[in-house]
């Protein structure tokens, strides 16, 4: 719930507030906040009549109505005031204000209040193409009906299915409402919460707000919940609708308002969805349609023949403007990036070099720089892949080129693997990347691919993601606090039932249900880490096996730092790699990498040197510091550093068996050959393994533990571990091994079971059987 702070008795200085904006008037003025955020001045809930809302309206959205209209002079200036802080307006809101106005939602602006309004259903659907404007005004207008409203159902959530877009779009709001990122304005994405107790807009990661409505932290009440992008089909935007659709979450106080906001191209089924619910159509912008060229055939290399396109641009004179390059993957925009900044140098062209701008999730913060306008002469080159699709609207792209493939991880309930997926991408993303080209004059489109493949083997929609990842973590919300059952639940489009019954009989594996099939005490304590749940297991297990300060550190690497490294550059490079191996397996590499990492002091050039990734590393720190912070709210117990020592080794062994029984292979002819238990599958070691590493002539390992499995170019295993069969007997659930598909490694463990661990057990229980009380 929000709480506001009544006006202050006493004069303030904007000079004196944190984070103080440039650009403000520093004029002394007393706080003129909006008569419902004063004590005792609230609006009454409820339905308002329409004369009632649009006196309502008129005060709230239009206390800054005489700016609306024109730029004042300075002293009008110093009587409108921002109704969310009651200060005076600076002169950077004007600014921003004839660049909002001239979005073409704007046009729909009175529309939609009236319908967040009078809504029958309590939502409404806003569909318009990107860059028009949807998720920088509309978060602004449902701030201004909560304001009428005097906020009385908490503050306003907007959405976001990236983080990065959430942080980006918080910052700009903030700038275009002329308040405070942080305090008014905030954001919440992993391990960065930058919201305050007066917060009343908060843009939000998706996944996260799931988590906290499922958990018991978070504030969970919202006077307006904007679900955006809904047409990116992520897990936690389709079932945050669903279960609003259920009225699950809707069942709150002060008749809370939705807004789902979608490009045109899921209209149709979001219409369907929300029967009855009103929708607002942003016009077309009147911009004129870029010049669209195909290519005959696909390239063989796509960065080379991406970056040869962007070269021939900058060489003709005639084709000013910035440039949108869409590559498939990360990997693909760090290549072209370090070529392009090589040749536009070498470049003869008049002018300054352009600006080659990287655009992806590994970016972290430097992502603004991607709006910043530093001098317009130069150039801006903007190489991205799918996460600029729908978010990051830039205004100044004049040329798209555009690859038409997206690689995406795809999860197979079926052998419980990942696999990295090329593909082409939808037809609606193949539109909204040509979008991006439009304006006065308009500018050019080459799509390195042809007619013939858009229209015979892309989709028509970006495909669900509820229908391509491992479901256990979203079984497992949806069973804390009994929100729904994951049959039950509407889904936009319904996740495979094979796949709910492999994250249902997972969660069941790690105790985290009981006979009942609802959340055991083990599962609710499970809900409650940002962790996948079978690392949230051996988390815990660590408590059991005193090696809770290892366990948190190896969580947070592979959580937060799995893209971590990439391929060694030189053998220097190589060489300072290999020298942070640990000799137990790449586990231990983990924690070894995180100790020497905070040793340096977090140095970025450290990292460097090294090929590690710098921000990773950073984000493992900080969710490594918040899953502490988790630890001592649940007062779990925390336990000395000992990384290093024998005893540790087995310890940590054995917490992680406890989660990752069900990620266990073994080497079937001594060759590196591993059949993996659950599914009589085999794969090999993948090439970034400590083990590959080794000095010849050593022997992989028997027996080992891996994180992840992926099919996709090499069939292989991802961070991997040895382990002794001995330990997997004692910690795993008896019935998982019986429930193994037939091989003679089942046999040979069960044959264990029986034998002399059996023995073992009943004249040693210390030995192994701690792990049993979490089962
Ligand atoms: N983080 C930002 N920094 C600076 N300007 C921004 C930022 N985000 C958006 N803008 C500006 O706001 C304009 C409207 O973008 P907005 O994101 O609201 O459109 P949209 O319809 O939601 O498109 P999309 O679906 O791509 O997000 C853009 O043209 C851009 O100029």
């Amino acid at each position: 719930m929000l709480h506001v702070t009544p006006a202050a008795p006493v004069l303030v200085t904007r000079s004196l507030r944190p984070n103080y904006k440039q650009g403000k008037s520093p004029l002394v003025v007393a706080p003129q906040k909006h008569p419902a955020l004063l004590p005792g001045k609230q609006v009454p809930l409820g339905r308002m009549d329409p004369k009632a809302l649009s006196s309502v309206l008129w005060t709230a959205t239009m206390a800054s109505g005489r700016a609306e209209e024109s730029e004042p002079s300075l002293g009008e200036s110093e009587l409108a005031v921002n109704p969310f802080d009651g200060l005076p307006f600076s002169s950077c809101y004007y600014e921003l204000l004839e660049q909002r106005r001239a979005l073409p939602i704007w046009a729909a602006r009175f529309l939609f209040l009236e319908h967040l309004e009078s809504s029958p259903t309590g939502v409404v659907l806003v569909s318009g193409e990107p860059g028009s404007g949807k998720s920088t005004q509309i978060p602004q207008w449902c701030a201004e009906f909560a304001l009428a409203r005097g906020f009385q159902t908490g503050q306003v959530t907007v959405t976001q299915p990236y983080p990065l877009a959430a942080m980006s779009l918080a910052s700009r709001v903030a700038d275009e409402m002329d308040l405070t990122l942080g305090h008014e304005i905030g954001y919440s994405i992993p391990q960065e919460d930058c919201t305050g107790p007066n917060t009343m807009l908060r843009f939000c990661w998706d996944r996260l707000l799931l988590q906290e409505v499922a958990s018991t932290r978070g504030p969970g009440a919202w006077s307006v919940l904007i679900v955006d992008e809904a047409q990116e089909r992520s897990v936690a935007s389709d079932l945050l609708q669903g279960l609003l659709r259920d009225t699950k979450l809707r069942n709150l106080p002060g008749d809370p308002r939705v807004v789902v906001v979608t490009d045109p191209a899921l209209e149709p089924k979001l219409q369907a969805f929300w029967a009855n619910s009103p929708i607002v159509r942003v016009p077309r912008e009147p911009g004129g349609n870029p010049t669209l060229v195909y290519r005959d055939t696909v390239p063989t290399d796509l960065v080379e023949a991406a970056c040869q396109a962007v070269l021939e641009l900058c060489r003709q004179e005639e084709a000013p403007g910035d440039v949108l390059v869409y590559l498939p993957s990360e990997e693909e925009i760090s290549l072209c990036c370090e070529s392009l900044s090589r040749e536009l140098g070498m470049l003869a062209v008049p002018g300054p070099p352009p600006r080659v701008l990287p655009l992806h999730p590994g970016c972290g913060q430097a992502i603004q720089a991607v709006y910043e306008d530093t001098d317009m002469s130069v150039r801006k080159i903007v190489v991205t892949h799918w996460l600029a699709d729908f978010s990051f609207s830039l205004p100044s792209i004049q040329h798209v080129i555009d690859s038409g493939l997206e690689l995406r991880s795809v999860y197979s309930p079926r052998i419980r693997a990942e696999s990295q997926v090329l593909r082409p991408i939808s037809k609606c993303q193949a539109e909204a990347r040509r979008l991006r080209a439009r304006g006065f004059p308009p500018g050019s489109c080459l799509r390195l691919y042809s007619k013939s493949i858009l229209e015979l083997e892309a989709p028509p929609l970006p495909h669900p993601k509820v229908l391509e990842e491992n479901l256990s973590s979203l079984v497992l919300l949806l069973k804390r606090k009994q929100i729904a059952e994951p049959g039950e639940c509407h889904f936009l489009d319904r996740p495979a039932p094979e796949a709910l019954m492999q994250a249902l009989e997972d969660l069941d594996y790690l105790a985290a249900l009981d006979d009942d099939g609802d959340l055991s005490d083990l599962g609710i304590i499970l809900s409650e880490f940002p962790l996948l749940p079978e690392l949230a297991k051996a988390l815990l297990a660590s408590c059991e096996f005193n090696c809770v300060d290892e366990m948190l550190t190896l969580s947070a690497m592979l959580t937060a730092a799995p893209g971590f490294t990439r391929p060694p550059l030189c053998a220097e490079e190589a060489a300072l790699r290999r020298a942070l191996e640990h000799a137990d397996g790449d586990h231990s590499s983990l924690i070894q990498i995180y100790e020497a990492f905070v040793q340096s002091g977090a140095d970025e050039v450290w990292c460097q040197a090294r090929g590690l990734n710098w921000a990773a590393l950073c984000q493992a720190r900080k969710l490594r510091a918040e899953l502490v912070e988790l630890m001592q709210q649940i007062e779990l117990p925390l336990s000395q550093p000992a990384f290093g020592s024998e005893q540790n080794r087995r310890d940590l062994q054995k917490a992680l068996l406890s989660g990752f029984f069900l990620k266990v292979a073994q080497d079937i002819d001594g060759t590196g050959n591993y059949l993996l238990l659950t599914h009589k599958h085999v794969a090999q070691l993948s090439s970034c393994c400590s083990y590959r590493n080794r000095r010849a002539p050593a022997q992989p390992p028997a027996w080992v533990l891996y994180h992840s499995f992926s099919i996709s170019k090499d069939n292989c295993l991802c961070i991997v571990s040895e382990i002794q069969p001995q330990m997997l007997v004692e910690l795993a659930p008896p019935y998982f091994l019986s429930n193994l598909p037939p091989s003679e490694s089942r046999d040979f463990l069960n044959q264990l079971r029986e034998g002399p661990a059996a023995e073992a057990e009943s004249s040693s229980p210390q030995e192994y059987g701690d792990g049993c009380v979490l089962q």
